[in-house]
């Protein structure tokens, strides 16, 4: 990992077939585009505690476990990012944006008619690939 690159905790968060994303607002980095939910990873904190920490502040919810799905590195030329992505079935609680983002539960079928960053393309396919597997 070089200095530059930001290491984010990423949650695929998935009930019933349909995954939970959030819509980022049009001042962030990659702005009005529509995301898995999660963030930065603290110095010291495993990706796992990254990701109870940042779904309990963003959505809060409770994460009770995880498992690691992939890993994608990407460089937005102004940002370079390697996302830890993770998914999420195991928690507790109704997940609601506590920065006031619209936030959904989509079908996985219909994932790839949203607009991602570049970087979630391969996040979504692997998702689709293996929730149309289960
Ligand atoms: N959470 C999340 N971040 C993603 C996804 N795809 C993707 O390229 N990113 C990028 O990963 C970086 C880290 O996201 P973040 O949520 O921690 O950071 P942020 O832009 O909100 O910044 P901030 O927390 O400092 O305000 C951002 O540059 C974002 O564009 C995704 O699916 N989920
Ligand atoms: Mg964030």
């Amino acid at each position: 990992m070089t200095d530059k690159q930001v290491h984010v905790a990423v949650g695929v968060i998935e009930r019933n077939g349909h995954i939970f994303l959030t819509r980022r607002a049009a001042h962030q980095h990659q702005g009005n585009k529509w995301e898995f939910p999660g963030g930065k990873c603290e110095p010291g904190e495993t990706v796992a505690q990254a990701l109870a920490r940042e779904l309990s502040e963003e959505l809060a919810i409770t994460v009770h476990d995880c498992s690691p799905l992939l890993v994608v590195c990407h460089d937005y030329g102004d940002k370079q990012v390697k996302l830890d992505v993770h998914w999420v079935r195991d928690f507790d609680g109704e997940p609601q944006s506590q920065e006031g983002l619209e936030g959904r539960w989509v079908l996985a079928s219909v994932l790839p008619d949203y607009d991602f960053p570049a970087a979630n393309v391969a996040i979504v396919e692997q998702v689709v690939a293996q929730l149309l597997a289960d």
